[in-house]
């Protein structure tokens, strides 16, 4: 049985998997992420811990004796400072995070040989941006740290005592080439920044990574000395997990954050800088990622300060008519990255009128949400891969009637597997591979649920025209300051 964990981040799913390939267990558990300020977004690394041990726990059950390897994924961009036994200095700094949008123009330093290295559009809340915060602002933890690893990264020092990162999370950070596979060492000695704190990077399947030590195996209820496995960041393993590998296809996944990806053969960046190039879970393999920046957070968001559950979103949300009588969200509560690259835009009703009920305000995120996801839809096939059907992964892709108001905004087919935690199933499928039972990634079935898209609907159409100029027409106002 191989263990995979994905430090998500809303919540760890863990998923135990036979090596037939069938899924033998599968537990989540969830933890907060903190905005104590505004554009901030943080999650104390303990919080992830004692999560993980009640997913484990959970997932495993008496099976202890049976997990031949565990791997991990998870969110991707965020940084952990550590002192030199792995011990959080601070609490974690989060992808969703934008406090370091003004450390931006440092990258501007960057002659063009090195932004190519980094083959990736410059945003905040990357781990390069958030340490040349944090150097700015807590000069005494800079200082302080031993290591600056990434989150599944730290959850990893945390099991195995062993400090590592690994190529498919390292490319998110902007402190890694991307074409070339290694740190940008002249990128970070142009930043000024410390390179000394910096993992070495293993493969993320091809070797053992450390071995369980006993704090954690009787934190977790497993077994002393069990392989862990590099894993792979959420993004990566997901593809792997729900079967996604030949070039040419498109895959949506809709979490916290929404990615849209599809795999290539090369490292070929995006010419417009609207869409991000990682590294992939497998050595020589990169894809092309459409980051929209809130989706399930954004729901999240609104569902909370409306009162709702996700029942009765359901309930009303969904009769309220298609276009939303005229009401329009713009859900980037955490700033936007495809396709506008800009920290600072927020959200936004606008179009309310005294026709409009509470019902109404939760419909137009959900529309808001899709046409967010339409414009990185649109983003990907201007890098000249268009999507004729998508596969579906993710918490935020589960409901039948969600599923088909994203698939009649997309305008594309969605084809849903039987595996919804496809990144925990991708890092169970690496620690196979990291222990040999596995040679790549295993197939998935449909899970009979695809959507097909309804006709184009008018109000659909004029709603979708009237998201596509707010973003324009509100630019300044962002900009404007607090
Ligand atoms: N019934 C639902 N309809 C739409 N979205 C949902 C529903 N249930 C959960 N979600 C969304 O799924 C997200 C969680 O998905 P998950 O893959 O676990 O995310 P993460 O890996 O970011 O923690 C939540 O942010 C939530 O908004
Ligand atoms: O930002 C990105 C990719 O660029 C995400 O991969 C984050 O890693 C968040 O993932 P989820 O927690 O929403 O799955």
């Amino acid at each position: 049985m191989l263990l995979g964990i994905d430090l998500g981040t809303s919540s760890v799913k863990v998923l135990l998997l036979d090596t037939d390939g069938t899924v033998v267990g599968e537990a989540s558990s969830a933890y907060d992420v903190n905005a104590p300020y505004p554009g901030w977004a943080e999650t104390n690394p303990e919080a992830w811990w004692l999560a993980v041990a009640i997913a484990v726990q959970k997932a495993v059950k008496n099976r202890q004796v049976e997990v031949q390897a565990i791997a991990l994924s998870g969110q991707m961009h965020g940084v952990v400072l550590t002192d030199a036994e792995g011990t959080p200095l601070r609490p974690a700094i989060l992808w969703a995070d934008t406090r370091s949008s003004e450390m931006l123009p440092q990258y501007d330093v960057l002659d063009s040989s090195m932004r190519s290295q980094l083959a990736n559009p410059i945003a905040a809340g990357m781990a390069g941006a958030s340490l040349l915060w944090l150097r700015k602002y807590e000069p005494e933890v800079y200082a302080r740290a031993r290591w600056v690893v990434q989150p599944k990264d730290w959850l990893r020092l945390r099991l195995t005592g062993k400090v590592a990162a690994e190529p498919s999370d390292a490319s998110g950070t902007l402190l890694y080439d991307v074409v070339s596979d290694c740190w940008a060492l002249d990128v970070i000695a142009a930043l000024k920044l410390r390179s000394d704190w910096l993992p070495e990077l293993l493969p993320s399947s091809s070797s053992i990574a450390g071995n369980l030590i006993p704090e954690a195996a009787s934190h977790l209820e497993l077994i002393v000395n069990t392989p862990v496995i590099a894993g792979a960041a959420d993004t990566a393993a997901a593809a792997l997990g729900n079967g996604l590998i030949q070039p040419g296809t498109v895959q949506l996944t809709v979490g916290s954050a929404a990615q849209i990806i599809t795999p290539r053969s090369q490292p070929i960046v995006d010419s417009y800088g609207r869409t991000h190039l990682y590294r992939a879970a497998l050595p020589h393999q990169w894809y092309t990622l459409a980051a929209i920046q809130n989706a399930g957070l954004a729901l999240e968001w609104v569902k909370g300060v409306l009162g709702y559950t996700w029942e009765q979103v359901y309930a009303e949300a969904f009769a309220v008519p298609l276009g939303c009588e005229g009401l329009t969200f713009l859900p980037y509560l955490t700033g936007d990255r495809t396709p506008h690259l800009d920290p600072l835009a927020r959200g936004a009703w606008v179009g309310l009128g005294l026709h409009h009920t509470r019902a109404h305000l939760m419909r137009a995120a959900l529309e808001g949400v899709a046409f967010s996801l339409k414009q990185g839809l649109d983003a990907i096939a201007a890098t000249g891969v268009t999507a004729t059907q998508l596969r579906l992964a993710g918490g935020g892709t589960l409901e039948p009637m969600w599923q088909q108001l994203l698939a009649d905004v997309l305008q594309v087919s969605l084809y849903s597997t039987t595996v919804a935690a496809a990144s925990a199933r991708g890092a169970a499928i690496l620690a196979g591979m990291g222990i040999g039972v596995f040679q790549d990634a295993i197939a998935t079935q449909s899970s009979g649920q695809n959507t097909t898209p309804n006709n184009p609907d008018s109000s659909l159409e004029a709603a979708w025209q009237r998201y596509q100029s707010l973003y324009p027409s509100l630019h300044q106002w962002h900009h404007l300051g607090d």
